[in-house]
């Protein structure tokens, strides 16, 4: 007998995160796993069900020199452990779904070469994602894909937030404030309507600061505010983005230096940030042991945009009732927590450091007005239900 399954795939830059639910009923996860630094030296960390002991390897070149070759690796390690699977669905995390895509889509010819046309405002993301649609559609032919996107959970935020100040014609042509982690917000909305209904039906920011960062102002449940725009390139400094810059140091690195514009996105996307101001890593962890003033001050410089724009989110929701934090970062980090917190009292956070210390979901103090807490977020399982609930819809009609 065949066990049907949703198959997610979140393709990142460097990364492919994958995971198994059994959808026979509402979806539950048999296995999850990430390989990092594909290209470079990738590292398999998986946990495949049941009494099966945690995978975590170093993988060699050839078993992920690539996309396509790490993905074909993940398919025959969870074939191997779950040979009656047979995957119905597979959801995928697309980065950019442009002005058209709400909602997750049932994947047709017709939406890829709409989401092609996407790739080059998320130049480190949609390519790995509509690379990962591809192989998937190779190898399950018969599997529904959707996509689920990053841009979604924003777009229906406020006007206000989805310009910018250029001529008209540019916002008609799709030059607008997408905002990201779209699946990430979703799921940690979610769960604190689950934990604390009363929060999440008032004014909520949520930190998610991994490799990729941003945050979000949530007003019952809804985007209203968030830090990236037209690409993952605005706001919040990250790993090897710079977040906000002033575009006129476009102009300089053009005209005054005499670089292409591929060079300038390269410095943009792949050498800035974390590891541009260090000039050592774009890992928090290496950062907070370096002891060297370049990795301080790349830290300070990521804390300070943190606190600012923790500052610009109340004011647009009028407000503050919780402080969510998420991500590598914002989960594992408690002194990345607590600089950002402290100090901030003015603005009705309280951190108490032995709970942010002790690794529990509320780190605020009893005394604190606004809550401060923890959720380590799950873009997978929102995928999965997405896929799921498409499939469902799709054999509804097919009925
Ligand atoms: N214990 C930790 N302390 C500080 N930073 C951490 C810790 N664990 C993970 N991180 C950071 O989290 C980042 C990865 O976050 P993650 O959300 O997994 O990234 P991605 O954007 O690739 O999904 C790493 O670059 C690392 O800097
Ligand atoms: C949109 C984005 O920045 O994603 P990630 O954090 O996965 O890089
Ligand atoms: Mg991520």
């Amino acid at each position: 007998m065949t066990q049907p399954v949703t198959l997610t795939l979140n393709a990142g830059s460097s990364s492919l995160k994958f995971s198994l639910y059994d959808i026979t009923g509402a979806p539950v996860q048999l296995a999850i796993g990430n390989v990092e630094n594909i290209g470079r030296q990738p590292r398999l960390k998986a946990s495949l069900g049941d009494g099966v002991p945690r995978v975590e390897r170093e993988l060699s070149p050839s078993e992920a020199s690539d996309h396509p070759s790490t993905l074909k690796t993940v398919l025959t390690l969870l074939r191997e452990h779950f040979p009656k699977a047979h995957a119905a669905v597979v959801g995928h995390r697309v980065v950019h779904g442009g002005p058209r895509f709400s909602e997750p889509m049932a994947v047709t010819d017709e939406v890829m070469a709409e989401l092609r046309t996407l790739s080059p405002f998320a130049p480190i993301h949609q390519p790995h994602n509509l690379a990962g649609i591809e192989a998937a559609r190779a190898a399950f032919p018969d599997a529904l894909q959707v996509a689920c996107f990053d841009t979604a959970f924003h777009r229906h935020h406020p006007k206000a937030n989805d310009v910018f100040a250029l001529p008209r014609e540019y916002y008609d042509k799709g030059i607008r404030r997408y905002g990201f982690h779209g699946l990430s917000y979703e799921y940690v909305s979610g769960e604190l309507k689950r934990i604390a209904p009363l929060l999440h039906a008032g004014r909520v920011v949520v930190a998610h600061l991994g490799n990729g960062a941003s945050m979000c102002g949530i007003l019952d449940g809804r985007s209203v505010a968030s830090t990236m725009g037209f690409t993952a390139l605005d706001g919040l400094p990250m790993g090897t983005r710079c977040g906000q810059v002033d575009p006129g140091v476009i102009f300089y690195m053009v005209q005054q230096e005499g670089r292409t514009i591929d060079e300038v996105r390269d410095i943009f996307y792949n050498k800035s940030g974390l590891l541009g101001l260090s000039g050592i890593s774009n890992d928090m962890r290496v950062l907070e042991s370096a002891g060297v003033p370049e990795a301080n001050e790349a830290v300070d410089y990521f804390v300070f945009r943190i606190r600012r724009e923790l500052g610009g989110l109340a004011a647009a929701l009028g407000g503050l009732d919780a402080l969510v934090f998420c991500g590598g970062i914002g989960e594992n980090s408690r002194k990345i927590r607590r600089r950002i917190c402290d100090g901030m009292d003015w603005i009705g956070i309280e951190l108490d450091h032995d709970r942010n210390d002790s690794g529990a979901q509320v780190i605020s103090t009893d005394f604190s007005r606004a809550r401060i807490m923890v959720i380590a977020t799950n873009e997978e399982i929102v995928i999965a239900r997405a896929a799921k609930r498409l499939l469902s819809e799709q054999a509804g009609a097919g009925a």
